[in-house]
């Protein structure tokens, strides 16, 4: 089934470090080899062997409408013609930038770069920058990409292969990382207690997605809302994964809870490299040229990316696009419960808009410790079974997966039935 992909998994073992170019993408902790995919369309993946998936890893995200939306291709062919990159200004980045703002009320002004790492690495150089302070704190089992400051204690791909901090990250900068507990108020007292005067910012993921899903507890994030603004740090909303996801505005608008800056990435890029962080006018201004703090970028504002980024932005506004989103992840969740009073394993499911997860545990996910508890080798064996039945889903226990408006009632019920062989061969 597998043949071509095992053969060119060989080949780029010997060129790419394990054979690929993000640990993501690796199939080692479900103990496989990945498939190596040829084309997409709509809710479907291909490989190269032939195979067809239903996907519900989505690029990690991005593919809110399905693969090769009309539109989006339509209008980044047109800009093809026109040039890939100039390093000047279009117009284009305005509009962007315009769209942007529009539907996060928080954000006055805009940057442009060019992945999700990209906009944590700087927008907590910008509060660094406009607090004068140098600690952060984060969240255990959130993941904000790959910059040295956040591999410490970080969910996905360093959760999934043990790395959770990195060899390679200076000692002296990790200590000015403090990791809580996810939901946990007290954790975060303390630390402002002890050394509120040197916090420059607290960094999270509204809804946590990379240690799989797990939603705030009610009032979490009012709660940092009001800690950070009476102790003078800046509070960061890493929103590369739930923005324009959970809501047209984000967690933000979903839970009504305002930050200060907000990260994002994957969807207002369309499936281009592509993120932004923004925020008030007071703190963006900090930013160079206009201000200090330096960030930079020779292909910032791509205009391929940010074509095929305002073509999304346009999808997104739509009438009852959140709606059908939400219906659909309810309907799998629904199916998912059910399965879950059949079948006669420790399972656990969680759900926000159209992010889900399925543990492998009798406890109630609600940070990375019950993350943790999830039983990894259930988890490979169930995604050997789901693969093998046609359906895509993240390589990893600690992974979100994610619902398009691009599937079916019908590719739904297909992939409850696939899921609940999977789930009975493990009984
Ligand atoms: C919440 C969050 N922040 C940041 C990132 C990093 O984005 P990128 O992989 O584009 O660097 C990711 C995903 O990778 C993410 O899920
Ligand atoms: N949830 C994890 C990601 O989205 C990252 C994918 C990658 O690093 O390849």
């Amino acid at each position: 089934m597998f043949e071509r992909s095992r053969e060119e998994y060989e080949r780029a073992c010997q060129y790419l470090p394990g054979g690929v170019n993000s640990p993501a993408r690796s199939f080692s902790s479900v103990r496989e080899e990945p498939v190596f995919i040829e084309r997409a369309e709509g809710s479907k993946v291909y490989d190269i062997d032939g195979n067809e998936y239903i996907d519900f890893v989505s690029s990690w995200g991005p593919m809110l409408f399905g693969h090769c939306q009309e539109d989006v291709i339509e209008a980044v062919s047109e800009q093809l013609d026109k040039g890939t990159s100039f390093g000047a200004p279009t117009i284009v980045e305005t509009e962007m930038a315009e769209e942007i703002a529009d539907l996060i009320p928080t954000v006055d002004r805009v940057r442009m770069v060019n992945s999700g790492t990209e906009a944590t690495m700087s927008a907590v150089r910008l509060a660094r920058g406009y607090t004068g302070r140098d600690k952060i704190i984060k969240f255990t089992g959130n993941y904000h990409g790959h910059g040295d400051s956040f591999l410490i204690k970080a969910g996905s791909g360093p959760a999934t292969l043990g790395l959770p901090d990195s060899p390679g990250v200076p000692e002296d900068l990790a200590s000015l990382t403090i990791s809580v507990p996810y939901n946990d108020e007290e954790a975060i007292q303390k630390v402002f207690e002890k050394e509120g005067d040197d916090i420059a910012a607290v960094i999270l993921e509204p809804v946590a997605a990379n240690m799989g899903v797990v939603p705030p507890q009610p009032g979490f994030l009012e709660f940092l809302r009001r800690i950070t603004s009476e102790e003078g740090a800046v509070l960061i909303f890493d929103e590369v994964m739930t923005g324009f996801r959970v809501a047209a505005g984000g967690a933000q608008e979903y839970y009504e809870v305002e930050p200060d800056l907000t990260c994002l990435g994957k969807i207002i890029g369309a499936g281009f490299p592509v993120g932004a962080f923004g925020g008030k006018a007071e703190i963006m201004d900090e930013v160079a040229p206009k201000g200090p703090v330096y960030q930079a970028g020779t292909l910032s504002g791509n205009p391929l990316a940010m074509t095929a980024g305002l073509e999304m932005m346009k999808l997104i506004q739509q009438e009852g696009v959140y709606e059908e989103l939400k219906n659909k992840s309810d309907y799998l969740r629904e199916g998912m419960e059910e399965l879950k009073r059949e079948i006669d394993l420790p399972l656990s499911i969680n759900q926000v808009g159209s992010l889900l997860s399925l543990f492998f545990t009798d406890e109630r996910v609600v940070d990375y410790e019950t993350a943790t508890s999830s039983d990894t080798e259930l988890y490979a064996e169930y995604f050997q079974n789901m693969l093998r039945g046609g359906i895509y889903i993240a390589p990893s226990q600690f992974e979100a997966m994610f619902v398009s408006a691009a599937h079916s009632r019908e590719e739904l019920d297909e992939t409850l039935e696939v899921m609940e062989a999977s789930l009975k061969e493990l009984e």
